[in-house]
């Protein structure tokens, strides 16, 4: 693996999953791979478990770590070529991401969207100058458009709870809803684009989209998923019900009022298969979702979360090796 930015990076997610699991069984067998490599981790927004899990990640390789959050304790980074610095910002990316690649083997950055102009953030423009600039692998941290990391942690997840072996065959589908959910705030796209990418390539998963009209994600990620506009009816025996927040792709950004309440609770999660809840965190309680099924058997959150450690280091992983 030569960077990790989208599915597209990964040849055979079988395999990447397969690997997956025997890190996680095996966390501290592979510590000479990370002998003498640092991991950098850029955050241009804020950030919690993509942050610790990564560091947890590289160490568990015996690679070295470190984090710098962009703006806020490091210089004040110009992102625009021609400008004539003698306003706010006191660096230019180029010298910023040259110094940066010279200081690690592996760069993972985490750029959001704007969320103003579509074409620049489905262009990636931000995500795309740290890679031209970069001399090292670069690994998204969550960009404008995709959270990969994120989506290969999903996977673990709903691989381990549905039983799966490697080599061996599902009799039935895992039905796989990912349902929106309102929020107060404006949201990327990425977290949704980037599981719909995914998910609807997983030949053992029936993967199914509910949002309210108006909430179409980009077709570029959504090829081969059911989109059903009932969210009660996505959720019949649903196996796992992945609930977020996004705002419109259409109206680019946009919030678009709803008149019903798509708030995942208990009365909906016993329309599904005993489904388990999962949700990529931070979560907004009682918008979003009840306490009630959060604090209820069905949350595997906290496993998910969990799963972030191996989800980065298995990329890492696959990413030292080459080097
Ligand atoms: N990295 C995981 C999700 C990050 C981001 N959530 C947020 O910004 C939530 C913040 C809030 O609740 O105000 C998103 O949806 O893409
Ligand atoms: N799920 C996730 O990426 O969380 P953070 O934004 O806290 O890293």
């Amino acid at each position: 693996m030569q960077n990790f930015i989208s599915f597209n990076d990964v040849e055979n997610y079988t395999q990447l999953l397969n690997t997956a699991l025997e890190i996680k069984s095996n966390p501290f067998g592979q510590q000479d791979l990370g002998k003498n490599k640092t991991i950098g981790l850029l955050f241009f927004n804020p950030s919690l478990r993509t942050r610790l899990s990564s560091v947890k990640a590289a160490y568990n390789l015996g690679a070295n770590c470190w984090v710098l959050n962009a703006g806020a304790d490091s210089w004040t980074l110009e992102m625009s070529d021609g400008t004539v610095m003698n306003g706010d910002t006191q660096e230019h990316i180029k010298e910023a991401i040259g110094v940066m690649s010279a200081y690690c083997d592996i760069l993972g950055v985490r750029t959001f969207p704007k969320l103003e102009e579509r074409d620049y953030d489905y262009n990636e423009v931000m995500f795309n100058k740290v890679k031209e600039l970069s001399s090292v692998p670069v690994v998204s941290l969550e960009s404008a458009t995709l959270h990969p990391l994120q989506s290969f942690a999903d996977l673990i997840t709903v691989a381990e709870y549905s039983g799966y072996q490697p080599h061996q065959k599902f009799d039935k589908k895992v039905k796989v809803v990912m349902t929106w959910a309102p929020h107060p705030r404006k949201l990327p796209q990425a977290v949704p684009n980037s599981f719909a990418q995914w998910f609807s390539k997983v030949d053992w998963v029936d993967f199914t989209i509910t949002h309210p009209k108006g909430y179409e994600l980009s077709s570029d990620f959504t090829q081969g998923a059911h989109i059903e506009y009932d969210q009660e009816k996505a959720f019949e025996d649903a196996d796992f019900i992945y609930a977020k927040n996004w705002s419109s792709f259409e109206n680019y950004g946009q919030i678009i009022p709803q008149e019903m309440d798509w708030q995942v609770t208990l009365d909906k999660m016993k329309l599904t298969n005993n489904g388990k809840f999962m949700h990529c965190l931070p979560v907004r309680r009682n918008v979003v979702v009840s306490d009630g099924v959060l604090d209820s058997e069905h949350s595997i959150v906290i496993p998910e979360a969990t799963n972030r450690i191996y989800s980065a280091q298995t990329v890492f992983h696959e990413i030292l090796k080459t080097l």
